[in-house]
């Protein structure tokens, strides 16, 4: 979906733009374009795009270098869209004349390094009087950001929330394609939210964002960071390489001040190498910190929350000690800009609806089997470490069978597949493996990765293997019917997803009406109409 634009602003001059991105005024003419300089001076942009199919008139189109494609190349594309003006760097340009594509353009070394610094200039969105809440970190990221933003919005404020599920500015919501977007559709988006009144915004900023330049051009008032585990090891090197890239979040060039959550390794050592002052929370009993959570030892779900010579008592519904730090994390993060103790315990939801996160699914009113007692719950758990807490969380409110169902996806970090497995195989009853988004790849291969993880851990787990994510949640349906009331059926791994990627193809899918289907239905072994699915 493409990214909201605001409705009105200045245009932008591509002389000024150049000056801006120290682009040599000799680059911004195309040799072929037949004009002049004194012609490319007078051209103006008003918006900007990286992709071709996006563009609108009077676009600036950003071609970049990618590991697929050259952006270079739909510049003819982009041309009969209406772009007036091109940025790219040298290979582009060449592209651009060898296809006989004549637009005015800016040449520079790295165009995607400059493209928050051009964005930020087309839809004037530097001197913002927006405040900016960042929150990096493997897990919790989407979680603490409904939190954060459910929150501001009892407390009166005009709240914007851009990350995984969706971009919502006010009243209005935008499905998201990526967690964090390009910085493009950022500024836009920025730019938009003032066009709104929205005073605060809380974002998730993933570790690709900061890799790629997503949000240059912003300054967070407060960082968080949540924690780090394993994953997107197909983007970055290794864990260090990845850890450096949620520490940049962590500098003056991106934000005031932070807020770190210490409970790991990658945290503690966040605070040390800090470019930025930061405070320090934790759930660890044996951890020091500014924030100290300790959780109410009869009852699970409350805690409080201590520092600052103040004292919290917070609750949350959402299971799992990793919400206790999430929710803990929320309620700092409120006080470090401003909020008062009281309005802040006040404001944090106890039932907050976080889509796809632990979410529980009930059968629908009269489905054949409400009388069911079978707890059923949709998670975005795909990674190790979240398998590993989403499923520590549901085994303790299982009296039953702990059933889970989950695959992992395609064209995506192949060393976290086994760490899932084996994850889910350490501590469910059942495992269910089956398909999450195979993309290109060949979903048996997935599965037996996944498999090959739980089968090396020493359980008397039960593992099943199927083809087909809606044939696997019916099965999971029945085995834990199977194991008799205080059960617990889990599907993880895509969450508040709504399609299955395919071969390139999304097919409509959500786990939370597969879910729901299988609990209505009276045998949902008995399917002979799959409505989904990769089999
Ligand atoms: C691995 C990764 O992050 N890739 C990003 C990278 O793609 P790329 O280098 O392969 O680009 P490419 O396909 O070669 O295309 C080159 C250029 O041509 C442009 N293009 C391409 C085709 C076309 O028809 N028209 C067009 O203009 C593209 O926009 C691009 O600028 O640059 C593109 C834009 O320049 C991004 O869209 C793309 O994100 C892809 C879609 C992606 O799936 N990213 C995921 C992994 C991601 O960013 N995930 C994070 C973390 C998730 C989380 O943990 O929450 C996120 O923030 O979502
Ligand atoms: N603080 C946490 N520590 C460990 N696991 C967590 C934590 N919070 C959530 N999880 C688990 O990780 C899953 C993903 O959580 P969430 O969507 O909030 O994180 P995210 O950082 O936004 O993830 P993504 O990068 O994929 O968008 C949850 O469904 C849950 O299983
Ligand atoms: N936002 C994450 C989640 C993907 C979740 C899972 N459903 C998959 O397809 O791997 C990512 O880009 O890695
Ligand atoms: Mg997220």
């Amino acid at each position: 979906m493409s990214a909201p634009r605001p409705a009105s602003h200045d245009s932008s001059s591509l002389r000024g733009l150049a000056l801006l991105i120290g682009a040599s005024p000799d680059s911004f003419a195309s040799p072929d374009s037949g004009a002049s300089h004194g012609d490319v001076a007078d051209v103006t942009v008003t918006g900007v795009t990286l992709d071709s199919r996006a563009v609108q008139n009077g676009d600036l189109y950003a071609a970049l270098p990618g590991a697929r494609a050259h952006g270079a190349d739909f510049a003819a594309q982009a041309a009969a869209s209406g772009a007036a003006a091109v940025l790219t760097d040298a290979d582009g340009a060449s592209r651009m004349r060898e296809a006989g594509v004549a637009l005015p353009s800016l040449v520079v070394e790295n165009p995607r390094s400059v493209l928050g610094a051009v964005a930020s200039a087309i839809y004037d969105t530097a001197d913002q009087d927006l405040t900016m809440i960042g929150i990096t970190g493997t897990n919790g990221k989407t979680t603490t950001a409904y939190l954060v933003a459910s929150a501001l919005g009892v407390l009166g404020h005009r709240t914007g929330l851009i990350g995984t599920v969706e971009t919502r500015i006010g009243d209005e919501r935008i499905k998201s394609v990526r967690t964090t977007p390009e910085a493009t559709d950022l500024h836009a988006i920025l730019a938009v939210m003032e066009e709104r009144d929205t005073d605060t915004c809380v974002m998730e900023v993933s570790s690709h964002a900061l890799s790629q330049h997503r949000v240059d051009g912003v300054v967070y008032d407060l960082a968080l960071f949540t924690n780090l585990s394993q994953d997107h090891l197909d983007f970055h090197a290794d864990m260090e390489d990845y850890f450096s890239a949620k520490a940049q979040l962590f500098t003056r060039e991106r934000s005031v001040r932070g807020l770190v959550c210490v409970d790991d390794i990658w945290g503690r050592r966040l605070v040390e190498q800090s470019g930025v002052p930061v405070a320090t929370l934790t759930t660890q009993p044996d951890q020091e910190a500014d924030w100290i959570v300790t959780v109410d030892e009869g009852e699970p779900s409350r805690f409080t929350l201590r520092g600052n010579g103040t004292e919290l008592d917070l609750r949350s519904a959402l299971p799992g000690d990793f919400n206790v730090a999430n929710t803990a994390m929320a309620a700092v993060a409120l006080l470090l800009i401003g909020e008062e103790v009281d309005a802040v315990s006040r404001a944090i939801l106890t039932d907050p609806h976080v889509p796809g996160r632990m979410e529980k699914v009930v059968a629908t009113a009269g489905g054949a089997v409400g009388s069911d007692d079978l707890l059923a719950v949709v998670d975005y758990a795909h990674t190790p470490d979240a398998v590993e807490a989403a499923l520590t969380a549901l085994r303790s409110a299982a009296t039953g069978r702990l059933v889970v169902v989950l695959g992992a996806g395609g064209d995506r970090d192949m060393s976290k597949r086994h760490g899932m497995g084996r994850a889910a195989a350490g501590i469910a009853d059942v495992v269910v493996v089956t398909d999450d988004n195979p993309r290109s790849e060949e979903p048996s291969a997935i599965r037996a990765a996944v498999l090959e993880g739980a089968q090396s851990v020493a359980t008397d787990a039960l593992l099943v293997e199927v083809d087909g994510r809606h044939r696997a949640i019916r099965e999971a349906v029945r085995l834990a019917r199977e194991g008799g009331p205080g059960s617990i059926v889990a599907v993880v791994g895509k969450g508040h997803e709504t399609g299955q990627e395919v071969g390139g193809v999304v097919h409509p899918f959500d786990d939370r009406d597969e879910l729901r289907l299988a609990l209505d239905a009276a045998d949902p072994a008995d399917d002979s109409a799959p409505t989904g699915g990769t089999s």
